[in-house]
């Protein structure tokens, strides 16, 4: 049987001024791999089906291009409406992701696809406020995951945690990691997918 995730907490060397400190990183969990190559290989070929766009936020068009499935979130508005269907090609994936995280797969309510073309970047945010848990799958290529606190007070060179996310790897960010911390992607080199799966904090 296939060991199942707990939101543990994992201990995570500070990138820091004072090399010594290690912090907590609660509600950060991470498993690699979580994904076969040949899996990976038949979610790329799901995504290559996918309209793509690039996304236009505040204004601007951002280097890396989106789709979202389930609910799309509006910033401008800050109200979540009912998106397209998950298309079937990801049941599979959401099967899968639902029986590690021990959660039934009806509560998985949205996917973003997110391809990142080399120097792309995701900036600072937390994820939006309608969405609990935020699940993350990598594909094509690793990045640098960063974290730092959400609070103004508390941040500071010394307070970036960064950690490796590997291809075919899963994170999940829950409690703390979710909701006292900022996440970012340092820009890849090579092109990136990812595929991010939420529920819901309120089921409508
Ligand atoms: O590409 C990723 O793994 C992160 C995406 C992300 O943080 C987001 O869409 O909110
Ligand atoms: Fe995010």
């Amino acid at each position: 049987m296939k060991q199942q995730l707990t939101i543990a907490q994992i201990m995570v060397a500070q990138t820091s001024l004072f090399p010594a400190e290690e912090k907590a990183l609660r509600g950060f969990s991470y498993i690699e791999p979580f994904l076969s190559q040949e899996q990976e290989q038949a979610l790329l070929e799901e995504i290559s089906r996918l309209d793509l766009h690039p996304l236009i936020f505040q204004g601007y068009e951002a280097k890396r291009k989106v789709r979202s499935f389930g609910y799309d979130y509006h910033f401008d508005s800050r109200t979540i409406t009912e998106g397209r269907p998950i298309p079937e090609g990801f049941t599979a994936l959401l099967e899968h992701v639902a029986k590690q995280l021990n959660v039934p797969a009806a509560d998985i309510k949205e996917m973003l696809v997110t391809e990142y073309p080399p120097g792309a970047v995701i900036n600072w945010h937390r994820d939006a406020p309608p969405f609990d848990i935020i699940i993350g799958i990598s594909l094509m290529s690793d990045c640098r995951f960063r974290f730092r606190p959400y609070e103004k007070t508390r941040q500071g060179r010394g307070s970036i945690i960064t950690l490796p996310v590997r291809r075919r790897s899963l994170y999940v960010l829950s409690g703390e990691a979710r909701s006292d911390w900022e996440h970012s992607i340092a820009p890849v080199k090579t092109p990136r997918y990812s595929i991010t799966l939420r529920t819901l904090k309120m089921l409508t």
